[in-house]
């Protein structure tokens, strides 16, 4: 989800014709560097490693997010890139620049938080205005500023309004507002749609993503929901114990996840203990797994497949069947494994029940090989 929205940089980088050395050679030259960099940041909490040298290059305009189970560290991550925390030792660079000892008012970014933090005795428009004020802005660019991005928001009725008056999706496009009016080069988000339900939460990384798209933001967000990363993100950084497990675009990490923990943490997973069904992968320290979407499932075997050396066929017996809308998944036992198959419902399908006997198969090429 790159931006194509122009971009402080935008005009610079279109020039074509400039001779080298030039200012606009060095604006290119900032354009490629990293906007935000970790150098081998450690967070101690007196003997624990909260978050223990972690290293990260994020571009201008990227979406990352920080995805993690409780506990691994995103929340730390961010709230030292906020100015909230301070690191242990290593090096926090914005823009080619140290801030590692600047404090959060000097940073000059725009922070979302789960629990919306809009100041509760503030109308809507005041809260918006608030950072603008902190930047000298005059009242009555202010005012036309408030505005535009009320509009932005669908809010443009709701300006007089306590934040208390709003639902839950409202005063979080206020808060998104908020954090994007003032045009930090940054945007900081955390957990920003955990308060949400389910169906608020996805027309709400509708806009975050639109809201990408034309403000071009860097922005980094933390989140334990692995479907907002996947939807959201241009690279996802898998945390666990403080330490990056695995980064990557989200297609990289769910087709080609490096370990069991991500594997499992990104998606649902079917971890086979190969040396009985792909005995020439596997080896002590490996488990293989295959993804539910990649498993068919037959009432007997096929035959005459033109690709039947390249799939595996296993027997086995389903255990239990649910319906998920789109969706049928099945439970099927194989011996020791219970291994799930996920199809999309399409109509003159076989419909298996529990205790049915049935013949699964998948491409070999489909298996990942995973560090146990
Ligand atoms: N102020 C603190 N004092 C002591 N330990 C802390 C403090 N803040 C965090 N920790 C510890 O640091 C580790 C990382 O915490 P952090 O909040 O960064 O994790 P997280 O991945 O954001 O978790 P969650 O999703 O639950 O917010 C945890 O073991 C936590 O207990």
């Amino acid at each position: 989800m790159h931006s194509t929205a122009p971009t402080r940089l935008g005009a610079a980088a279109a020039i074509k014709l400039h001779k080298p050395g030039s200012i606009e050679d060095e604006v290119l030259k900032d354009a490629a560097s990293p906007q935000i960099e970790f150098r081998n940041v450690t967070k101690m909490y007196g003997p624990i490693g909260a978050v223990t040298d972690f290293s990260l290059s994020v571009k201008q305009g990227e979406f990352l997010t920080i995805l993690g189970p409780s506990g691994s560290g995103k929340t730390t991550a961010l709230m030292m890139l906020a100015g909230f925390e301070a690191p242990t030792s290593g090096e926090i660079l914005i823009s080619g620049k140290s801030v590692t000892a600047v404090p959060s008012y000097g940073r000059d970014q725009g922070i979302v938080f789960q629990n919306y933090a809009l100041f509760p005795h503030l109308t809507v428009h005041r809260n918006l205005e608030f950072p603008l004020e902190m930047r000298g802005v005059k009242a009555a660019a202010r005012a036309s500023l408030v505005q535009r991005m009320l509009k932005r928001v669908h809010l443009e009725d709701f300006g007089e309004r306590l934040p208390s008056q709003l639902s839950g999706g409202q005063q979080q496009r206020v808060a998104l507002a908020r954090a994007l009016i003032a045009d930090p080069p940054v945007l900081l988000l955390d957990e920003p749609l955990g308060a949400l339900d389910r169906n608020l939460r996805e027309q709400m990384q509708g806009e975050i993503k639109s809201l990408h798209r034309e403000f071009g933001k860097t922005t980094i967000c933390v989140t334990h929901d692995q479907e907002e990363a996947l939807t959201l993100s241009d690279r996802i950084i898998v945390m666990r114990g403080g330490r990056i497990e695995q980064s990557g675009t989200p297609e990289e990490l769910y087709d080609r996840p490096e370990s069991r923990f991500v594997a499992n943490f990104l998606g649902e997973a079917n971890l086979l203990d190969c040396l009985e069904l792909d005995r020439e992968k596997a080896t002590q320290n490996t488990v293989s797994m295959i993804r539910p979407e990649r498993v068919r499932i037959f009432k007997s075997k096929p035959t005459a497949l033109p690709d039947q050396t390249q799939r595996c066929v296993v027997n086995g017996t389903v255990e239990d069947m649910i319906y998920a809308g789109p969706l049928r998944k099945y439970q099927v036992r194989v011996g020791d494994h219970l291994i799930i198959v996920r199809e999309h419902v399409a109509s003159g399908q076989d419909i298996f029940r529990p205790g049915d006997a049935v013949c699964l198969d998948w491409l070999r090429a489909d298996v990942r090989l995973l560090s146990a």
